[in-house]
């Protein structure tokens, strides 16, 4: 790590769902998840994670993927990404676009997009204008 500094996060390679933290006397506790990712994990890898829930939209089921975490951790990189390394949103679409058209003579899929920010408790509508943004509830 850089200037020095060491990592208080620990994995060990044969446990993709566990993460331990090393604490100031040197002991470990233990976190156990569905899945965690190691700092070396990128966009792609993070998508075939996701990619198999975020497509079940399609056959019917409710799915939330949900960025959590303070400040500069990378959720925005992680959702949207760039354009030359492009996150779950954009990758969640193309993979929606492209199923809908590999099924289009059995079904006819519509798909809407909604964009909302949950910053302080108050909810912002990405896609509308400032000046035409309903009260907030
Ligand atoms: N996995 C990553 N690889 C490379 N750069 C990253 C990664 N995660 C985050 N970054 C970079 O770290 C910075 C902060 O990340 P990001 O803006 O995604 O955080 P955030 O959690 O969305 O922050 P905020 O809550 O303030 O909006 C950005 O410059 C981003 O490009």
């Amino acid at each position: 790590m850089a200037n020095g500094s060491t990592s208080i996060v620990d994995f060990e390679s044969s446990r993709e769902n566990e993460l331990q933290i090393i604490c100031f006397d040197s002991s470990k506790k233990q976190f156990k998840f569905d899945h965690v990712f190691r700092p070396g994990s990128d966009q792609e890898a993070v998508f075939a994670q996701t990619s198999p829930i975020v497509t079940s939209v399609l056959d019917g089921y409710n799915v939330c993927i949900f960025a959590y975490g303070q400040t500069g951790t990378g959720k925005t990189f992680t959702m949207e990404g760039t354009p030359e390394n492009r996150g779950v949103n954009y990758r969640t679409l193309e993979e929606l676009f492209r199923i809908s058209r590999e099924r289009s003579n059995i079904i006819n899929y519509e798909l809407f997009v909604s964009m909302l920010e949950v910053y302080n408790k108050k909810i912002r509508d990405l896609l509308v204008e400032k000046s035409n943004q309903p009260p907030k509830k």
